[in-house]
């Protein structure tokens, strides 16, 4: 039974921002003692000064909103917390145990989860530097990321998924698809990473521009799986745009990303 009083005070001094019950009654589910602990860390040392509502949920995360301040200036926050006892963390086995950069010898589960936090913030770090469009990594803490949010007044920018039947509307599809490509080329080159869960569900677009979100399981691409991951990642764009109309092959897209 977890301490709700403890957790209530937590939640007081993280001066989360939701002051109806249901809200927090979500906030003292998803976060449990260890989560909240550590976010209060995040708002003791500045990163986040109001914790608001939940942006987007997974199996093994969920993303939310917070009033954020990065070097003393505002900073609007996505803040993805990784669940500790999540029962997904299996899936993130193939990824790390092929990742040079991480020694994944005799780990717990929730180092498992800590290690995968360091590597999706490390992923942006490379992929942002390159100049790939991606949200700015601002820091990481145990199971907790701080990145650039994406979107206005809270509200997250819509994922081209979101738009599909509007997408001719709203943008240049040929424009957008080129765009994609040009980031895509640029992650693989520069940052020498393959995304490896690419899809209409993981890219933002933000004043026609698009943005990849969901770095976390990107790989080396000298990682064993980096290619197979490669595969699936263009297939993916090939059969969104295709409704577009857009015709490229696979071996046409495949060679202009990696340049041979
Ligand atoms: N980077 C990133 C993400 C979102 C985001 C939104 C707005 N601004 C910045 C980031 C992200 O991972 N979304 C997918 C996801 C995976 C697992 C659980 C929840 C959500």
């Amino acid at each position: 039974m977890k301490d709700i009083k403890r957790i209530e005070k937590l939640l007081d001094q993280l001066r989360i921002k939701e002051k109806d019950s249901e809200a927090r009654k979500i906030f003292a589910e998803v976060f449990d003692e260890r989560t909240l602990k550590t976010l209060y860390k995040l708002s003791a040392k500045g990163y986040i000064q109001a914790l608001g509502g939940v942006v987007s949920t997974g199996k093994e995360a969920n993303v939310f909103y917070a009033d954020g301040s990065i070097n003393g200036e505002f900073k609007p926050l996505a803040v993805k917390i990784y669940r500790i006892e999540t029962s997904e963390f299996f899936k993130m086995d193939e990824y790390l145990f092929g990742d040079r950069r991480f020694d994944m010898r005799r780990v717990s589960k929730k180092e498992l989860i800590f290690t995968w936090v360091e590597k999706e913030f490390r992923n942006l770090e490379r992929a942002f530097n390159a100049g790939v469009n991606v949200p700015e990594p601002y820091t990481y803490l145990k199971n907790v990321v701080l990145m650039e949010f994406l979107g206005e007044d809270e509200r997250p920018y819509p994922t081209i998924f979101e738009l599909k039947r509007d997408l001719s509307e709203v943008t240049d599809v040929e424009e957008l698809y080129s765009r994609i490509k040009e980031h895509l080329t640029r992650l693989y080159r520069k940052a020498e990473l393959v995304h490896a869960d690419l899809s209409e569900y993981n890219i933002v677009l933000k004043d026609n521009d698009p943005y990849f979100i969901d770095m976390g399981q990107a790989v080396l691409t000298d990682h064993p799986l980096a290619n197979s991951y490669l595969e699936r990642d263009l297939r993916n764009l090939i059969r969104f745009f295709s409704r577009y109309g857009i015709k490229e092959s696979f071996e046409e897209l495949i060679s202009s990303v990696k340049g041979d």
